[in-house]
């Protein structure tokens, strides 16, 4: 992974003083949204809002712009603004296959697409939408999931994990990120620990978040702890002194060590680097 996305946080574009604010959050990634944060008569404003904020500086922040879908109105209209824009992502709602991702591919030729899977439709063309070739991330957006179902919220999110899983295994099988979905009651920090550690334990790389008090727990969550890092050194460590002796196998605190091991740990210490050159 060449940058951690820990931290994803939404800023409805309509909002200056929060675009102004984010340039110092400790958050890995921004998504600039033009779509649900945004109100019907306010599109067109923040549009331009949006293009004055991204003159200025978000440093190693990633910069993704989430555009209204193709089939509304404003659709069309933000996707030719997009390709104008500096931008490091475009993110597009409600992809139900690949030929969704086409149709922005046409109107911006430059910029990598991300993918919301958000419908039951995405779920089931998983596979296909993350294999698309301009395709570089995927963000689950579990609000439209939840009522697409007519699930309940539950503290397991039990009606969300065969969406959850199935995009997990389209994004890995094709090398791409993967975000989980946000928590919506942002005072709740319990609550939002509990959920980043479900993801992290699904393998998600990060979490979607809604403020700015939601940024620490999510980074927290999803950095290699201390005790991983040390872990993965000495696997190392262990391994490369097995293989000196002509072993394939070495064995770490009572716990057997072979070559896919020694490749998650090697992982886990390039997050912590990608990690550290974030804080500069
Ligand atoms: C949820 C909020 C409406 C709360 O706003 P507010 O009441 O203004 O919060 P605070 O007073 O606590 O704010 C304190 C300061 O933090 C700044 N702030 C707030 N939110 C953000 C943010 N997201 N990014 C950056 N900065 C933020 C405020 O400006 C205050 O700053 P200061 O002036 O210095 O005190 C609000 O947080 C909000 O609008 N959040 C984003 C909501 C959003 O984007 N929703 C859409 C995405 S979720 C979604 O669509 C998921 C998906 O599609 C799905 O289907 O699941
Ligand atoms: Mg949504």
């Amino acid at each position: 992974m060449a940058r951690p996305y820990r931290s994803v946080l939404y800023i409805p574009a309509a909002n200056a003083r929060a675009m102004e604010k984010a340039q110092t959050l400790p958050a890995d990634a921004i998504i600039f949204d033009l779509e649900d944060a945004v109100a019907p008569a306010e599109k067109a404003a923040a549009r331009n809002a949006l293009a004055a904020a991204l003159a200025n500086d978000y440093g190693p922040r990633a910069r993704i712009v989430r555009i209204n879908g193709l089939a509304t109105e404003w659709g069309p209209d933000d996707a030719r603004f997009c390709a104008s824009l500096r931008a490091d992502a475009v993110l597009i709602p409600k992809v139900d296959s690949a030929a969704d991702l086409d149709r922005v591919a046409a109107l911006i030729p430059d910029t990598p697409l991300w993918a919301m899977m958000e419908t039951p439709l995405g779920m089931l063309n998983a596979a296909q939408i993350a294999a698309h070739p301009r395709l570089e991330g995927m963000v689950m957006g579990t609000n439209d999931l939840a009522k697409e179902l007519n699930s309940r919220f539950r503290p397991d999110r039990l009606p969300m994990l065969a969406g959850l899983g199935l995009c997990l295994l389209a994004a890995k099988a094709h090398g791409k990120v993967i975000v989980d979905g946000v928590f919506n009651a942002f005072k709740d920090d319990e609550g939002l620990r509990a959920e980043c550690a479900q993801g992290r334990d699904m393998g998600f790389d990060g979490k979607t978040l809604i403020h700015p008090a939601q940024l620490a727990i999510a980074n927290e969550a999803f950095a290699p702890t201390d005790a991983e890092i040390d872990l993965a050194r000495r696997q190392i460590d262990a391994f490369r002194a097995a293989e000196a002796e002509g072993k394939g196998v070495a064995v770490v605190d009572g716990r057997i060590v072979e070559n896919l091991h020694v490749e998650t740990a090697r992982k886990t210490l390039d997050r912590a680097k990608a990690i550290a050159a974030m804080a500069g």
